[in-house]
């Protein structure tokens, strides 16, 4: 497995090994052990999947509050995505800020995304399948949203806002000054 610190060092890319043979290949997409090396020690506790059939589809960005906040780790088993994290945390040096990385079935990459950020991603392919494990529950009333093209955030996304493909609920997320989310930050 590598693990690759982002410019908000929280945020960790891991790719595990993969090993092709002629069959196709085998690879350990989570092992509790390599992860802890590399820092991620929270135990998950919550599988998630979701199907966007269009390229294009935004998802996010959202967030859970305390108690409920979530860690997650995302990957891409059909398609590719680009994942965006945004912290959210008070007090921490880089909030505010926004990182992301492209994650595809191809490059089998994993973006790891503690508590106390935004996450969101678009589809960069049809049919793309994501596949995320979470450190919290699914709560309702704890769930945020900031809107995916926040002026206040800048994100860099590989999409023109036409082309973006967005739920309801998503089409009319606050600003991220808004939105009334307060995370703590532990150094
Ligand atoms: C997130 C979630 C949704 N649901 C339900 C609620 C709703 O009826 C349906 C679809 O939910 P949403 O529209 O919120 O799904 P979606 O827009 O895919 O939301 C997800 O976006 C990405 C970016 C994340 O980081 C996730 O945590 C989650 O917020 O699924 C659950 O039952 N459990 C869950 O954990």
């Amino acid at each position: 497995m590598h693990a690759e610190r982002l410019a908000i060092p929280d945020v960790i890319l891991v790719t595990p090994a993969r090993f092709e043979d002629s069959r196709g290949f085998f690879s350990e997409t989570y092992n509790q052990d390599q992860l802890s090396k590399v820092g991620i020690t929270l135990p998950f506790v919550q599988d998630n999947q979701s199907l966007s059939r269009q390229k294009g589809v935004v998802r996010g960005l959202h967030c859970q509050l305390a108690p409920y906040e979530q860690g997650k780790l995302v990957r891409v088993t059909r398609g590719a995505i680009w994942d965006v994290a945004v912290d959210a945390r008070t007090g921490s040096p880089t909030y505010g800020q926004w990182v992301a990385a492209e994650l595809s079935a191809e490059n089998w990459s994993q973006l790891w995304i503690p508590p106390g950020f935004l996450h969101g991603f678009v589809t960069l392919e049809e049919n793309t399948e994501v596949q995320y494990k979470c450190t919290s529950l699914y709560s309702k009333p704890s769930e945020r949203a900031v809107i995916w093209n926040c002026p206040e955030l800048n994100i860099t996304w590989p999409i023109s806002e036409a082309d973006a493909v967005l739920s309801d609920k998503d089409k009319i997320a606050s600003h991220f000054s808004k939105a009334d989310i307060s995370f703590s930050y532990n150094g």
